[in-house]
């Protein structure tokens, strides 16, 4: 009945699902090349690859911190009071062998999930990854993702003669952890409380509601002991105990399809509106790092070189994927989601079955009509039309995004012009603004993640500056701009501008939140 249990629910773990979800033949063989999916366009045998970036999330990991203290609580709550229930009492005798310093390390499977990656990476693209050819490694400082790296490396080739010791991993968390330094991203989404509304909506909704009820009527606690994140930690349990150790958790036996498919709708909530198509910050805080893999695709598409340059490997977050699926249009769409009204309703926009964990961008030098962009499977673009494998050329310019926060991807719109565009949607234009005062230094028109302050549609400030530069405008015009009232760094700005008596009239360079 468990194993039951947890294979219905599985393929409702989002981002917590074990890899081998999208890809089951790696049940059977872990080194079995995904077969081409029908109708892709792979390239001709003729054509050698160039250059290989891959951007790889980190093997399968323990639970963070976070969630790790929070099935203790639950846990203890079970043991404290063991009930008549005979699912209370499972849980309540179930070994929580979680500890929080274990917060989010990678785990046995996950060096091998690695170091598997990398065989199948190396036989896909075997010019690439030959022993003459060192490949260099790029990794967020989280200790999951160096660790990755390392297990990475395990899985190519030997260099001979070489000390795989000495190899290059560069630290790179302005690239790899690119949300943690993009300021506008941390004002308007991550600092902003209520940036993630529909989330707390939801989490509060007649949905979740039920699902509460059914656990606490299982588990023969009152209702109002249990919340949304401490059954979502009990599902989350499910997930990981099938990821870490293959087994079903007495965790999955309180859950059924339909609760699964409530708590799936949950974590694609946070996702969406933390990472995906739900603030255009999301995506475009991925500026930086989709400009380092173009520049560098369009030195190698210049130079044709032979030998070629060294393939690399960027191992990194989910939350960093999701940005960059969210650039190249790939992220699964929103209109399902959306089309589930905020609080409390779900089912119907629930999200579309498992993340993939890698996404793989190489050249080939054969010239415009050749030269392609290669999504290495298992990713299944959603939304976008069929795109296994596109022209290099159209993926980065022409990717469809949409100018609606949201919404499906319709009109096209260069991303190179997106991503230096600051403020977006034309809020800001440089010629226009007031001149600076001295020494000020002028807003960057490449960087997406520099918050401005707009006063009127065309006069917008770097954040630090504008209060000093508006000191002088007139007092005691303006109502309460509450647009700019988001986050904390605004709520800052926004006392001093309140202090110096200014009328900021338009935004502060935040999405919209409602
Ligand atoms: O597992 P959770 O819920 O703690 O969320 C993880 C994040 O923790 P946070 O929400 O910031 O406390 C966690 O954030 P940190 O790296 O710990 O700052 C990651 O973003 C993680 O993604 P990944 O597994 O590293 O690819 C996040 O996992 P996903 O939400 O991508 O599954």
């Amino acid at each position: 009945q468990e194993t039951a249990a947890s294979g219905s629910l599985s393929a409702f773990f989002g981002t917590k699902s074990r890899y081998a979800e999208v890809n089951p033949h790696l049940l059977r063989d872990p080194l079995a090349l995904a077969p081409a999916a029908s109708g892709q366009l792979l390239p001709a045998a003729a054509c050698a690859p160039l250059q290989l970036r891959a951007l790889a999330r980190h093997g399968t990991r323990f639970p963070t911190r976070k969630q790790i203290l929070r099935l203790g609580q639950l846990h203890r709550r079970l043991r404290a009071a063991p009930a008549p229930c005979p699912a209370a009492q499972r849980l309540a005798a179930w070994d929580l062998w979680y500890r929080p310093d274990m917060d989010g390390r990678l785990a046995a499977q996950g060096r091998r999930d690695m170091e598997h990656l990398a065989r199948r990476l190396a036989a896909r693209f075997p010019a690439l990854s030959s022993p003459r050819r060192r490949a260099a490694f790029l990794s967020s400082s989280k200790h999951r993702c160096v660790e990755s790296s390392a297990a990475f490396r395990q899985g190519l080739p030997p260099a001979p003669g070489e000390d795989m010791e000495n190899e290059v991993l560069e630290i790179n968390d302005k690239l790899m952890r690119f949300f943690d330094h993009c300021e506008k991203f941390k004002t308007c989404i991550e600092e902003n409380r209520t940036a993630l509304h529909q989330v707390d909506a939801f989490k509060n909704g007649s949905k979740m509601q039920n699902v509460l009820e059914k656990i606490a009527n299982t588990l023969c606690l009152p209702v109002n002991e249990l919340n949304a994140d401490l059954i979502q930690v009990a599902f989350f349990t499910c997930s990981f105990e099938l990821a870490l150790k293959n087994v079903t958790s007495p965790w999955c036996s309180i859950f059924d399809e339909e609760d699964a498919k409530v708590l799936e709708y949950l974590n694609d909530l946070k996702q969406y509106w933390k990472r995906g198509y739900g603030y255009d910050i999301n995506s475009r805080s991925s500026c930086i790092l989709f400009q380092d893999i173009f520049q560098k695709l369009d030195k190698a598409v210049s130079e044709k070189k032979w030998p070629l340059t060294h393939p690399v490997a960027g191992i990194l977050h989910c939350s960093c994927l999701q940005p960059v699926w969210g650039c190249l249009c790939l992220l699964h769409t929103a209109p399902r989601w959306l089309q589930a009204p905020v609080a409390g309703s779900a089912g119907h926009g629930v999200g579309e079955g498992p993340l993939s964990p890698v996404l793989c961008i190489s050249t080939f030098p054969a010239g415009e009509q050749g030269v392609g962009a290669v999504h290495c499977p298992p990713l299944v673009p959603r939304g976008c039309g069929a795109l296994g494998v596109s022209r290099y050329g159209s993926q980065k310019k022409h990717r469809a995004r949409t100018d609606v926060p949201g919404q499906v991807p319709t009109g096209p719109r260069a991303m190179w012009q997106e991503c230096g565009d600051p403020v977006g949607r034309g809020s800001m234009e440089l010629g226009q603004l007031p001149p600076l005062p001295a020494g000020a230094a002028q807003p960057s028109s490449t960087d997406p993640c520099q918050p401005v302050v707009c006063f009127g549609p065309h006069r917008c400030w770097p954040w630090d500056i504008g209060p000093k530069i508006l000191g002088h405008w007139s007092q005691d015009r303006c109502p309460a701009p509450m647009s700019l009232s988001r986050g904390r760094a605004a709520h800052a700005t926004l006392n001093s501008l309140l202090k110096l008596g200014n009328c900021p009239s338009v935004q502060n360079n935040c999405p919209s939140l409602i």
